[in-house]
């Protein structure tokens, strides 16, 4: 039987926000300053209103060699998400929150991630994108801590409320590339990824000096070869 669209009223508990979750492509990305996306109301009088999301890297540098060779750069943690895409833990903020608010609320429900030992504030914001396909403000923070507490934090995710149900599970990025110049980082890079979560990654590794900028497209290139090579 063919695949049929449902019908809005066959998405339950999801009908508000379902959309939100749907392939889309960079160019609906547009990144506006954290101002401005506060600062004003984004839509106009009558239309949905725009809905704030706000998403967190968590990661440590590492350093641990793997079979003796190839050096993990750091511990950084994503997730597998019930719809298949890996992305980061955040989400939608409920109506009168303040983003870091709703992050933190996320982050407990979806990590576990103690608010009293690890709290997101304005210091960790990083980028804020607009879609207006979506009608979505997206904020991204991320948050550098010891390797003991990173390890702590992805261990506490399996204890979680969200986990079994929109956490499948934590997951760590290869940071590190074998000799073949795909296994690794590159072959990571063609997973697919929720929204924009691939280019606030990569975003990350370069500003928090993880790796350079040519180390980054390096592995794009590999990624793609890849790609052309086994994914048609
Ligand atoms: O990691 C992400 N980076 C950028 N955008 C993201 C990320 N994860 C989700 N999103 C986008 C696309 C989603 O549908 C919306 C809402 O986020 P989500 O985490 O699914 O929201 P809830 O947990 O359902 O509140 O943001």
């Amino acid at each position: 039987m063919a695949n049929r669209e449902p019908d809005v009223s066959e998405w339950g508990v999801l009908t508000a926000t379902e959309g939100y979750g749907r392939p889309d492509s960079q160019e609906d990305y547009e990144q506006i300053s954290y101002e401005d996306a506060m600062g004003k109301t984004w839509g106009k009088n009558g239309e949905k209103p725009y809905r704030h999301a706000a998403h967190a890297m968590i990661y440590a540098p590492d350093g641990k060699k793997l079979w003796d060779m190839y050096e993990n750069k750091a511990v950084i943690l994503m997730m597998m998400r019930f719809d298949g895409y890996i992305g980061f833990p955040g989400g939608i903020m409920d109506d009168g929150e303040t983003v870091e608010f709703g992050l933190n609320r996320e982050l407990e429900e979806e990590i576990g991630l103690d608010p009293t030992r690890h709290s997101f504030t304005k210091e960790d914001h990083v980028l804020s994108y607009v879609t207006h396909n979506k009608r979505l403000l997206l904020h991204f923070y991320c948050k550098k801590v010891t390797l003991e507490e990173c390890l702590e934090i992805e261990k506490r995710t399996i204890d979680a409320d969200e986990y079994g149900w929109e956490v499948l599970g934590p997951i760590r990025v290869p940071m590190f590339t074998l000799n073949d110049n795909e296994r690794g980082l590159p072959i990571f890079l063609s997973n697919k990824f929720i929204g924009n979560a691939k280019e606030e990654l990569l975003y990350c590794i370069e500003k928090e000096n993880i790796m350079t900028k040519e180390e980054i497209q390096v592995a794009l290139e590999n990624c793609e070869k890849f790609k052309a090579r086994y994914m048609r």
